[in-house]
């Protein structure tokens, strides 16, 4: 090569928009070109004499290292991806093209930085996973949880939590809340309740650069400091909430993150949106609108799902049939609205007569049924049915009157009575239909 050219070709080097690195057997560097200081932040008198892979992000050393063993071993290589922490904190995302120099003993570097890229593949998977945590969630609550982890992956993160707005009631409410350690609550509610609204209602996120919304005496694990940033939850009607993302200690949100961030909220909104629907229908499709119970689909699920346990388990349960005596009476008397109120209530006092594990639900007009689950005896089913014969007997209350209702009910147990749902249904129907007939005969 001409000398002359030879001499310029540190000045070519400094005009190159890559990264130029050569880098000893030790792994130190030896030199670098202009653009290094771009890229990674330091000036090439901070990185000269340094260990190379000091500046790898910690998650991608041991990959680094074995890399630059293949490639001191003579094996070149174009297209090696890592992250770096820049000299400001941040992470900067590189591809390398690298080979050995044996005549020089020195490992050739060239750094292109990948960052924008990254970003924009980042958004991409973020976006296809708050859409697939959308799809395979089983309810909100797995939902809140599989945000949190997309969140995490993309930015640094010490806390999470989600603050929605009913759409019926328009509270604020905070369904989810989270440290990194898995610790809740974390946040004070009623502090971070007002800066929630102030967020909903400018649609703007707000960022608090101390601790205002930490519960107090929480997170003793971690030194204080960090900040705390709001995001709202835009979908395309309405503002429906806010996430919460409390950053690492001493550390912020970049406006690059913020940007970030911004994206995956909208996704995560939307996402949050259509699951609440399909919650919300899934519910209507499986309870009765007028009285919140159980209707007989679910009822049937939760019978088969009984019957199931007690085949396999030997147990014992026992179905209560229920029919309002001369309801349409009060139908016909007050009116239509009357007789709801009355349905609702007298669905209130059934539930409250058994337990939480029971389920009590309305198969239509008004009959109810009643899914007594552990069942030990005979006995025991007669005292709940006396009971709730005796709660539905006190008076009720609708539009100034205090109605004296009545209930038939008939009941079957599992095994005595049948080994199917259909069976046992059918049977304490019939023990009902039997009870209002011997009480005709008697009042007659
Ligand atoms: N208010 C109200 N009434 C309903 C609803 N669904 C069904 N009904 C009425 O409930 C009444 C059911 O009456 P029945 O069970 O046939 O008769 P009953 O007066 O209770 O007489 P017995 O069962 O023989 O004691 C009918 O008048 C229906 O129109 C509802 O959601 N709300």
């Amino acid at each position: 090569m001409d000398p002359n050219a030879h001499a310029l070709l540190p000045n070519i080097a400094d005009l190159l928009l890559d990264a130029v690195f050569l880098v000893d057997v030790h792994g130190r560097v030896v030199y670098v070109n202009a653009a290094c200081e771009r890229i990674f932040g330091y000036t090439p008198d901070e990185l000269i004499g340094r260990s190379m892979i000091d500046f790898v992000a910690p998650e991608d050393r041991a990959r680094t290292w074995n890399e630059a063993m293949q490639v001191m071993a003579g094996r070149p290589r174009i297209g090696f991806e890592n992250r770096y922490i820049r000299k400001d904190g941040r992470q900067v995302h590189v591809m390398w093209s690298a080979r050995w120099s044996p005549e020089n003993q020195l490992r050739i570097g060239v750094a292109r930085d990948i960052t924008e890229r990254k970003h924009a593949q980042e958004m991409q998977a973020a976006t296809y996973a708050v859409s697939e945590a959308a799809h395979a969630a089983t309810d909100l609550g797995a939902m809140y949880r599989e945000i949190h982890r997309i969140v995490a992956n993309l930015v640094p993160l010490a806390g999470f939590a989600v603050a929605t707005c009913d759409p019926k009631t328009k509270q604020l409410g905070f369904p989810y809340q989270m440290d990194l350690y898995g610790n809740s609550p974390i946040i004070q509610e009623p502090t971070t309740r007002q800066y929630c609204i102030e967020v909903i209602c400018s649609g703007q996120p707000m960022l608090l650069t101390d601790a205002v919304l930490a519960t107090p005496g929480g997170d003793t694990s971690m030194p204080a400091g960090g900040a705390w940033l709001v995001m709202p939850l835009i979908t395309q009607n309405e503002t429906i909430g806010a996430l919460i993302l409390k950053s690492l200690p001493g550390t912020t949100y970049s406006d690059k993150e913020k940007g970030l961030l911004q994206f995956v909220s909208a996704q995560v909104a939307t996402a949050m949106e259509r699951k609440r629907l399909s919650v919300e229908l899934l519910r209507a499709a499986r309870h009765d609108e007028l009285t919140g119970l159980p209707n007989r689909r679910l009822f049937q699920d939760r019978m088969a799902s009984a019957l199931a346990r007690c085949k396999r388990k030997q147990g014992r349960i026992a179905l209560l049939y229920l029919d309002i005596d001369d309801f349409k009476q009060v139908n016909d008397s007050l009116g239509h609205a009357a007789g709801d109120v009355l349905l609702q209530e007298v669905a209130q006092r059934i539930t409250h007569c058994v337990r939480e594990e029971d389920t009590v639900a309305r198969l239509g007009g008004d009959e109810f049924v009643v899914l007594l689950e552990d069942v030990r005896t005979a006995d025991d089913v007669m005292l709940v049915a006396d009971k709730i014969r005796h709660a539905i007997r006190q008076p009720i209350h609708v539009d100034g009157f205090a109605l004296k209702t009545r209930t038939s009910i008939g009941t079957a147990l599992y095994p005595e009575h049948g080994m199917e749902a259909e069976e046992l249904l059918k049977q304490a129907d019939k023990a009902m239909y039997l009870d209002k007939k011997f009480k005709a005969r008697t009042f007659k």
